[in-house]
This record gives structure tokens, C-alpha cells and sequence, in this order.
């Protein structure tokens, strides 16, 4: 007979746990342009300084500022244009004193040159220039070295790379970054209740929804998820469905079939097949396992997920997407928290800590509750940005009470 276990397990400690499990993926190469989202894997060191050159901030005529220092409207300085100097020409002379150079946005400014005066304060002549306003030294000239110097690390570690990371990493001349390859996650629904959206339904029946969620979540992440969203209530048709798929994945994770009733189907098919299940301090997503599901390389991680929508969710919130996070190398692997004043007050179980969904303002610092604390209210988990979180030890919250909440969009 199925007993109830020791005390819960911390959220802390059986987060830990699933950290612990996953593990790091391995480090890759790849192009630059294919690692968005990822983690940088090791800092990125410039070898070059940025700009890599002196060069021009404007269109107009580069010069001795000293030349121009007399130069008005009504007392305009007439230089001879030597040379044309088009952003990526390479054999730029120097400037002789008394002459100028045309230029564009982005050439290199030539030796001797200490100004560039924009086209609009010229005459826009090309074999001679006449200049009506002086320039101070160094006017529109961007230093080589003023935006990165060589050598310096322009990305840490861990660092995520977004469309402005990506682009400092080709101007610094990088092709393929070092990034830990994304986790690939197998999503495993369980229940011979569940039936395809799109399909009638019979009583009793309802339409599978955590499949899509959790891996969109694991999507979400950065990792890679494969679906498998109709596993009945039946031990050999859970190993059936596993077995195939479980040595090309980085993690198993399952919903449903691990509370206390008679078909449950992880649970059944799992214990003493590597993997442990106990209770978590957390309400909801309070029934948890985790193990290795032998293979012949070793056991692949499996982190079994309650089967309640929410509870579901929930779970990989508070505990899958930090390991996935982790997993893949990231600095940060919590959501933004913020501290926000409740607006109606809440009650919550003893000696558990409790999420709930909720409505952050950031413009008033409040937040409100949407919907209880049931885990199938799933259209309230939809219309919700953050999670609230009470600590074990609190019972009642009153409103105006001070409260964590965990930003989720
Ligand atoms: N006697 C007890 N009963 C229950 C306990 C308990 O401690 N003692 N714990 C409750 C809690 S808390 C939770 S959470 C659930 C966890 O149950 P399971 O993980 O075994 O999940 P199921 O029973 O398979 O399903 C629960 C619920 O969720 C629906 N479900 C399941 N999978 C999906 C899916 N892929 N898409 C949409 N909906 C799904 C399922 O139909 C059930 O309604 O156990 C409590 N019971
Ligand atoms: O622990 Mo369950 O997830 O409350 O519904």
C-alpha cells in the first residue's frame, strides 16, 4: 500500500536537486548569427580596438583645425582638396598643412588631420573648399580605441546574447562564439483522459494542454523540446514510448500520474527505476520526482511534473527553468523579482510556500491576485505577468502587505 512520505522536501533543496540533476551541456562553436538567446560560454576578448581607426563622424572636408581657426561667413578659408577619401579606402595620405581632405562618415581621418568640418559649414567644393566656420580640435573625429580598447573582455561569461551583444561580437571581428549547446527536453503527457485539440471530446474527456505549454516554456528558455502528448495510463505503453527517445534527449520531463490515486502511470512505471518521489513544501506542484532513467550511457535526467495545468507550470518555474537556465550557461537564471504592495488580501497552507498568480503594476508597485489558489484555474495563469510568492511560515496576508513577486513577462 502507497503511504505517505517523510516530511516535505524545501523548495530550495529540491531545486538544487533538479540543478543539480540536468547538469551543463556541453561548450560549441557556433556562427555568431545562430546564437541568440544562448549564453556566452567564455568571455569575449576584443582583439582589436573599436573604432579600429581614427575616423570621420560626418561628411565634409577633414583639416588643421589651426587652418580654419579665422574661418566665418563673411571671411571664408579656401583650401585645396588633395585628396577624396570614401569610407573604406585603405591608402589615405597624410594631410598637408593648408589642404584638405573630402571625407565621409566613417573613413579614416589622415595623419595631420585634427578636425573634420561638416559639409553643411562649406561650400561643398571639390577642387578647392571654402570653410566659413572653425573647428574645434578633434571636432567629429571618433578615437580609435574610445569605444573598446584591444584586449578588453566586451562579454563576460554568461553573458545573454541579445541583437546588441551579437552585433559587438561581429565588430569585434568574432564568426562563431563558444556557447553551451541548448538542453534537448523530451515532453512526456501522460493520462488516457487526454484527447488532441481539434478533436471532439467525450465525457470525461479533456483536451491536452501542459504538452504545448511545457514546451513552449523549455522553448522559451532557449532549449530544444520534443513533444509526446498522448501516453495513456499504462506502464508498458509508458516505457514503449520512452524507451525509443529517451538516449537522444538531455532531460525527460513528464506531467501528470504521480499523486496518490490508483493509475499513477510515472510513478508506477519510475519507482526503482531511478527515480524518487516526495513531496515539495510548495503549493501548488507539491508531488515531485527526479532521477535517472537507466540507458546504457549512464541514465538520463527525468524530472516528473504534477499533472494540474498550473501545478505544471508552476513547477517548471520554480524549478525546471532555473536548471535549464543553468544548464545552459547563463549568469542570470532567476526571473526579475520585485517587491509590490498586495491589493486584497490572501490566505495561504501552513508550512508551505505558496505561488500565486498574479497582475504586476509597475507603474503603482502593486500587484493583484488573478484568480484562487486552485491549480486548474488555468485562464487566470493566462491572464497573468508574475507569481507572487508567500513564505512557508505565512498564513494571511493582508492587503497593503509588502509581497515577492516574480516577474513573468
Ligand atoms: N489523494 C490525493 N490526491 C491528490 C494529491 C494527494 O496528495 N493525495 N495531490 C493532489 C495534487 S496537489 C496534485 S498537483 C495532483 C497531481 O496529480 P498527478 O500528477 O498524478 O496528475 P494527474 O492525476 O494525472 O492529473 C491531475 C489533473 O491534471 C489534469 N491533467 C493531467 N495531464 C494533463 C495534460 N497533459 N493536459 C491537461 N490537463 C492535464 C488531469 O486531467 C487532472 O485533472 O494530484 C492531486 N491529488
Ligand atoms: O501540489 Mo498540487 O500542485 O497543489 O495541485
Amino acid at each position: 500500500m502507497q503511504r505517505t512520505q517523510g516530511p516535505a522536501v524545501g523548495v530550495a533543496e529540491h531545486r538544487a536537486r533538479v540543478v543539480g540533476l540536468v547538469g551543463a551541456t556541453p561548450v560549441v562553436r557556433r556562427p555568431v548569427a545562430d546564437c541568440l538567446g544562448l549564453a556566452l560560454a567564455e568571455d569575449l576578448v576584443s582583439p582589436i580596438p573599436l573604432p579600429p581607426f581614427d575616423n570621420s563622424a560626418m561628411d565634409g572636408y577633414a583639416v588643421r583645425a589651426a587652418d580654419v581657426a579665422a574661418a566665418a561667413p563673411d571671411a571664408p578659408v579656401a583650401l585645396p582638396v588633395a585628396e577624396d577619401v570614401p569610407a573604406g579606402r585603405t591608402d589615405s595620405p597624410p594631410l598637408r598643412p593648408g589642404t584638405a581632405h573630402r571625407i565621409m562618415t566613417g573613413a579614416p581621418v589622415p595623419p595631420g588631420a585634427d578636425a573634420v568640418v561638416p559639409v553643411e559649414d562649406t561650400d561643398r567644393g571639390t577642387d578647392v573648399v571654402r570653410v566659413v566656420a572653425p573647428a574645434r580640435l578633434g571636432a567629429h573625429v571618433r578615437r580609435a580605441g574610445e569605444d573598446v580598447r584591444a584586449g578588453a573582455v566586451v562579454l563576460p561569461a554568461g553573458t545573454e546574447l541579445g541583437p546588441a551583444q551579437l552585433g559587438l561580437a561581429s565588430a569585434v571581428g568574432a564568426s562563431a562564439l563558444p556557447v553551451r549547446r541548448p538542453p534537448r527536453v523530451l515532453v512526456l503527457s501522460t493520462g488516457s483522459e487526454l484527447v488532441e485539440p481539434g478533436r471532439p471530446l467525450r465525457g470525461g474527456q479533456i483536451y491536452e494542454s501542459n504538452g504545448v505549454m511545457l514546451a513552449s516554456a523549455v522553448r522559451q528558455v532557449g532549449g530544444e523540446a520534443e513533444l509526446l502528448r498522448f501516453v495513456p495510463d499504462d506502464v508498458a505503453a509508458f516505457h514503449a514510448a520512452l524507451a525509443p527517445r529517451v538516449e537522444s534527449v538531455d532531460l525527460v520531463l513528464t506531467s501528470g500520474g504521480v499523486s496518490a490515486g490508483a493509475y499513477e502511470v510515472v510513478k508506477d512505471a519510475l519507482s526503482g527505476h531511478g527515480v524518487e518521489f516526495y513531496k515539495v513544501a510548495v503549493q501548488p506542484g507539491g508531488p515531485q520526482g527526479l532521477g535517472r532513467y537507466p540507458t546504457a550511457s549512464g541514465g538520463v535526467p527525468v524530472v516528473t511534473l504534477p499533472g494540474n495545468p498550473v501545478s505544471a507550470m508552476v513547477s517548471f518555474e520554480v524549478f525546471v527553468r532555473p536548471a535549464l537556465r543553468t544548464a545552459m550557461g547563463f549568469a542570470e537564471v532567476e526571473r526579475p523579482r520585485r517587491t509590490a504592495t498586495l491589493m486584497e488580501s490572501l490566505r495561504s497552507p501552513a508550512e508551505r510556500r505558496q505561488y500565486r498568480r498574479g497582475r504586476y503594476d509597475a507603474g503603482a508597485v502593486t500587484v493583484a491576485p488573478v484568480g484562487g489558489p486552485g491549480s486548474h484555474l488555468l485562464s487566470a495563469l493566462a491572464t497573468a505577468n508574475c507569481l507572487l510568492e508567500i513564505p512557508e511560515e505565512v498564513t494571511d496576508l493582508p492587503a497593503g502587505s509588502e509581497v515577492s513577486v516574480l516577474l513573468l513577462r
